[in-house]
């Protein structure tokens, strides 16, 4: 089976929803940002002070390309489709699929953690802002989920149901 990856805006539920749906399917799982923090040992709080977020987006697309392509979920960072060679790789090797939440919800989940080094000082609206400017590139995916008031198991299901039907041109 081809990967599966996650994507969407931070605070979405990628890792949480991608951990959740590996037990389900029986995958293993992969998170880019973890495998950043293992490789490099700082945090990713740590790598953007220290090294700024341009290192970090190629640190990002070579741990993308390193992880395996077949039988497993990898859920990514928000940054990700930034980048075209990113979302070409995505589509290329596996489906893509975009967990939707609202901003209100996004808000409430992310201002006040600071691990988060583009979410930590934001408002409201600058938060908007920064999803605005990557709305384009998140709506380039197999399976779009809307995930405002569901739960984690919701999602999943959603998911798999989704992924088995193939029902990939209602996006
Ligand atoms: N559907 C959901 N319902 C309630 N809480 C959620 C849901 N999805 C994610 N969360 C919570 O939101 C926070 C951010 O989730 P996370 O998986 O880290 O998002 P992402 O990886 O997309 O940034 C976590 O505390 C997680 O438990
Ligand atoms: O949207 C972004 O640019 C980022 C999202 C984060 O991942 P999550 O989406 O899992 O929070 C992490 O990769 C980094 O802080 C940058
Ligand atoms: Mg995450």
């Amino acid at each position: 089976m081809e990967a599966i990856y996650l994507t969407g805006f931070m605070g979405a539920g990628k890792t949480t929803v991608g951990q959740q749906l590996a037990q389900n399917m029986k995958l293993p799982v992969i998170d880019t940002d973890q495998e950043i923090v293992k490789k490099l040992n700082k945090s990713i709080k740590e790598i953007f002070e220290e090294n700024g977020e341009a290192f970090f987006r190629d640190q990002e697309t070579k741990i993308l390309k390193e992880l395996p392509t077949k039988d497993v979920i990898i859920t990514t960072g928000g940054g990700i489709v930034i980048k075209d060679e990113n979302r070409a790789w995505m589509k290329e090797h596996g489906n893509i699929v975009m967990l939707h939440a609202d901003i209100d919800t996004i808000y409430e989940r992310v201002s006040s953690d600071k691990t988060r080094p583009l979410a930590s000082k934001k408002s409201k609206q600058e938060l908007n802002d920064l999803y605005q400017s990557r709305v384009n590139f998140y709506d380039d995916c197999t399976i779009l989920i809307e995930t405002d008031q569901k739960n984690i198991e919701d999602i999943v299901n959603e998911i798999s149901i989704r992924l088995n039907s193939k029902n990939f041109g209602n996006k």
